[in-house]
């Protein structure tokens, strides 16, 4: 059994891995962490998973924590990066859910998180945890970096294409929306039903801290620098990412159909991509608590835009469920372990 720590364990990731991972066969919760509910039952705060967990939230404490096989940090930016230097070297792996060691280069990191870095020699030891391109990294990893929600569903839908080179590398373009769970569970006014309900709006259109971290990616996919323009909106609804993604074929000759063969050969051998048949419309319900990204393929009126429809639930392939897969590979447990449900429908 691995013995598996949290910290941050009352946010929507941190429950989030606790409802996976109880069903998950060798992998047992030892440790929780929360700072503001020391001594409360997991199951008090979340009775969803009464009757699963008998654990109490704890302060985290790296000595303790340390004797887990893994940590999992589902904490916001900046806390990951001040324990992580001595899980690691007391032999302590680390899944960190937050965007602390996503970009390598610490400037870029600070830039952007208005922080300076804990720990920028740690950077170039962090594997990138899409199991998508970097399953093999991912299985000898002692710190994984876990993509943000937004770079899972626009990397998975830009990656055949970019590798492939079918498309500028310069003119990409994603259009997304996620349900207001990816702001965590924090009180803010912008959370609120009367702010969200029946409403739908775009924010950080100049710049949201996602945009390194997936131009950082698709370079590397694509071999080269990338252009991309990324306008995220909130959608009222809890979970889900819906991404539309734009670009321009390099070649305007080749079909459709070859398109789709080029994905459909990319993804054979993932089990958590889906590659839905020519025409299709992914709905965010179809992925809801499934780990599963739905991607469909289109080109309007024959010419040479290309349109990716690309869908996940945040919580799950956008967090915790990709987390769980990443130390499945670490631990040398089948990939699909713990992470095999069906998303809720309706
Ligand atoms: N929500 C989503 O869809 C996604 C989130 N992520 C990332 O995962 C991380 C967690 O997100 P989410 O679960 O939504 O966040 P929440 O805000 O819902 O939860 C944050 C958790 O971290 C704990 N925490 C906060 N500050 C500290 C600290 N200084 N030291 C220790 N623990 C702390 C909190 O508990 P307490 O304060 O009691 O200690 C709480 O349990 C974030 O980095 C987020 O960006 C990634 C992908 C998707
Ligand atoms: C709806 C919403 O607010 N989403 C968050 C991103 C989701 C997230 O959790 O970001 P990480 O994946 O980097 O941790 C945001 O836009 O900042």
């Amino acid at each position: 059994m691995l013995k598996v720590g949290i910290v941050g364990g009352t946010g929507y990731t941190g429950v989030e891995l606790l409802r996976l991972l109880a069903s998950h066969p060798q992998a047992e919760v030892a440790m929780i962490t929360s700072r503001g509910e020391e001594g409360v039952a997991v199951a008090d705060l979340y009775p969803n998973l009464r009757g699963h967990y008998d654990l109490c939230y704890t302060v985290p404490d790296v000595e303790q924590l340390s004797s887990c096989d893994v940590v999992f940090f589902a904490t916001p930016h900046n806390v990951a990066m001040q324990m992580v230097p001595d899980l690691l070297s007391a032999g302590t792996r680390v899944v960190d859910l937050s965007a602390d060691f996503r970009i390598r280069d610490a400037a870029v990191w600070s830039e952007w998180y208005h922080e300076t870095h804990a720990c920028p020699d740690l950077l170039a030891e962090a594997v990138y945890g899409l199991p998508e391109t970097n399953a093999e990294a991912i299985k000898s990893a002692k710190l994984v970096a876990c993509p943000g929600c937004y770079p899972t569903a626009i990397e998975l839908g830009f990656l055949p294409l970019l590798e492939q080179k079918m498309v500028d590398p310069k003119q990409l373009i994603a259009s997304a929306a996620s349900g207001v769970s990816g702001a965590g569970r924090q009180a803010k006014v912008d959370n609120l039903l009367a702010e969200l309900d029946g409403s739908f709006k775009a924010y950080a259109v100049n710049g949201h801290r996602h945009l390194p971290e997936i131009e950082q990616e698709l370079a590397i996919a694509a071999g080269d620098h990338v252009g991309l323009t990324f306008t995220p909106h909130l959608l009222p609804q809890v979970r889900g990412i819906h991404a539309t993604l734009f670009s321009q074929l390099t070649d305007p000759a080749v079909g459709l159909d070859e398109l789709h063969f080029a994905f459909e050969q990319r993804f054979a051998l993932a089990p958590f991509v889906d590659v839905m048949p020519l025409g299709s419309m992914p709905q965010t319900r179809s992925v809801r608590g499934s780990n599963v990204c739905r991607i469909a393929l289109h080109r309007p009126q024959n010419r040479s835009t290309i349109v990716v429809l690309s869908v996940i639930d945040n919580l799950v392939r956008g967090a915790s469920g990709q987390a769980i897969q990443c130390m499945n590979l670490m631990f040398g447990q089948p990939e699909t372990a713990g992470l095999d449900g069906i998303a809720l429908m309706p």
